[in-house]
């Protein structure tokens, strides 16, 4: 038997997560030719490398495909219902990081807080006869968040990519996304609101709590774990 560890197939998380698998003894890379998903682990026996894309990690995670993986925390709590139960973070890894954050346009001089995007959005709602449409892709997080905040006549619109630019197409009036530089942001006239993001997200090592496991598999998964100092 074996266990089986997902990381990103590509990108910014690939490279780094193989660095920091590297600098702990445990050496990943991908096989074949540029375009083939598959790789080796050295440095360990019995670990199988699956590589995944970074958003369907959660996913194998929580149905016990995958023993170990690693994804950014907030992919995995917008994706798993009640995430704790189903994964356990074993360590941050220090990269990947950004934070999920709520913007609006620049030129909303009145609305800084949460507090005044409430009472924008019940004004949008009267001028307009529909709801202030907010463009994601978070939407769980993004609910939660405002409802815990107090807002309330909002309508999310989903956004699967180049979410900044919905405001300027008129899709949107409003936008939560991922920001880690602010460059996308400041690029399309937006600003993001004043109180603490609704995540801060950073490249972590989960655990699976439902893969199957024999007893030699959970001896490969501490061997591991003392491997990497997590
Ligand atoms: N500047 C950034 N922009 C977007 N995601 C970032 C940024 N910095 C860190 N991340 C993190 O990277 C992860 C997403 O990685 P990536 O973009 O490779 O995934 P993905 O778009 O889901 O990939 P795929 O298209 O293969 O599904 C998220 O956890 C996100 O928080
Ligand atoms: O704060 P910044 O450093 O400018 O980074 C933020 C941007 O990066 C991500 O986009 P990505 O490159 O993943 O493209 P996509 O959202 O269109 O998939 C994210 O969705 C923001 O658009």
């Amino acid at each position: 038997m074996s266990i089986k560890l997902g990381v990103p197939s590509k990108g910014r998380l690939m490279e780094k997560t193989f660095d920091w698998f590297a600098t702990r003894g445990v050496v990943l890379s991908r096989t074949g030719s540029d375009r083939e998903y598959a790789g080796a682990v050295e440095g360990i026996d019995n670990v199988d490398l699956v590589l995944l894309s970074a958003g369907e990690i959660p996913r194998e995670l929580a149905s016990g495909r995958i023993h170990l993986g690693v994804t950014g925390n907030d992919l995995v709590q917008e994706k798993l219902v009640q995430w704790d139960q189903k994964v356990e973070p074993l360590a941050g890894l220090g990269f990947g990081r950004a934070d999920l954050i709520v913007a609006v346009p620049q030129c909303w001089v009145d609305v800084d807080t949460l507090d005044d995007l409430d009472g924008a959005a019940a004004a949008f709602r009267k001028r307009h006869g529909f709801r202030m449409r907010i463009a994601t892709k978070y939407h769980r997080l993004v609910r939660d968040y405002l409802r815990r905040g107090g807002v309330a006549d909002y309508q999310l619109v989903d956004s699967q990519g180049a979410t900044e630019g919905t405001v300027k197409n008129l899709t949107a009036e409003a936008i939560a996304d991922i920001t880690s530089t602010g460059e996308t942001l400041r690029a399309n006239h937006l600003k993001i609101l004043a109180e603490d993001p609704v995540l801060r997200s950073e490249a972590t090592l989960f655990r699976s709590r439902s893969a199957p496991m024999a007893g030699a598999d959970r001896d490969t998964i501490s061997e591991l774990r003392i491997k990497l100092g997590v």
